[in-house]
């Protein structure tokens, strides 16, 4: 008789690092490689994606998300090679994702559309109250939850997008210029939101702005035209610019000069 499996045999796979992808290239379009040659690895913490625009954050971010698939090269999630030839709803159902522009009913309610989202990340039924309520009390959404998604201002509509993000406790979250349309105070919100949810989750935002990241991340990410141009701490970031880079603060220096040794121009229109 064969042996019932263990509890080990059957508990999800731990992996050093959630996401990795080799020599990964995603394309963007039919004939547009976003992603060109991308080889990196990501574990928990807060990693902050920057680049300029068209530098390929979407495209990456929506790879991850398992929206696209690798054109070439690999990419594992968990350990689970994301390739498109297996079946891919254990690896979807521990991921959190928050793309640039989300698609809702306008007629559902906050509550309705989180539990919506939770229902198709097959959270268990009988979890997904508490699962709604713990992911709009965490976008300071409590007091809303029952007004219809049309009757939200834009930075509402935004937290609302990353409650259904984190509604199934992802493992790996993924959130595309989250910050946009936030107010200060909420964006001050969110950076502690994203620090606490960098302890136990793999969490990549992509954004323009450095100092959310200066605040929020212990990583960063830089992508230019779809290639890794630094990974590294915000400090060691920093520490790459000096006076004469263009920038606000230290890490807008370091970022533009790396982006000016990369051959490219932050900024330049
Ligand atoms: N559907 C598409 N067809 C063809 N090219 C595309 C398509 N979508 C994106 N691209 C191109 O792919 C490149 C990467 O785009 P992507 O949206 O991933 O960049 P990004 O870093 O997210 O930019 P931004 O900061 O402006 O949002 C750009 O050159 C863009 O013009």
């Amino acid at each position: 008789m064969t042996p019932a499996p263990s509890a080990a045999d059957i508990a999800p796979k731990t992996c050093a690092w959630e996401i990795r992808a080799t020599d990964l290239k995603v394309r963007a379009g039919r004939r547009k490689t976003a992603v060109d040659g991308l080889s990196l690895s990501l574990g928990t913490g807060a990693h902050g994606l920057l680049g300029p625009n068209g530098a390929g954050k979407t495209t990456l971010i929506r790879a991850l998300a398992t929206v696209l698939r690798p054109a070439a090269g690999e990419l594992e999630l968990f350990g689970t090679s994301v390739d498109g030839a297996g079946d891919l709803r254990s690896v979807r159902r521990r991921i959190g994702y928050l793309p640039q522009e989300f698609g809702y009913y306008k007629r559902f309610t906050v509550r309705e559309f989180v539990e919506y989202m939770a229902w198709l990340k097959e959270v268990p039924k009988a979890d997904i109250p508490a699962a709604v309520q713990r992911a709009v009390e965490r976008v300071g959404l409590a007091d809303r939850a029952d007004e219809r998604m049309k009757a939200l201002s834009g930075g509402m509509v935004r937290r609302a997008g990353i409650a259904q993000a984190i509604v199934n406790d992802p493992a790996v979250l993924l959130l595309d210029e989250p910050t946009v349309g936030l107010d200060p105070a909420q964006r001050m919100r969110f950076r502690e939101l994203l620090q606490e949810l960098g302890r136990d989750t793999c969490v990549v935002v992509s954004t323009h702005l450095v100092e959310d990241v200066a605040a929020a991340c212990s990583d960063v990410v830089v992508f230019a035209d779809g290639r890794l141009v630094y990974q590294g701490t915000p400090r060691d970031l920093a520490a790459a610019g000096g006076p004469e880079d263009p920038g606000d603060s230290p890490l807008e220096r370091g970022y533009s000069a790396l982006l000016s040794g990369s051959g490219q121009e932050r900024g330049a229109w």
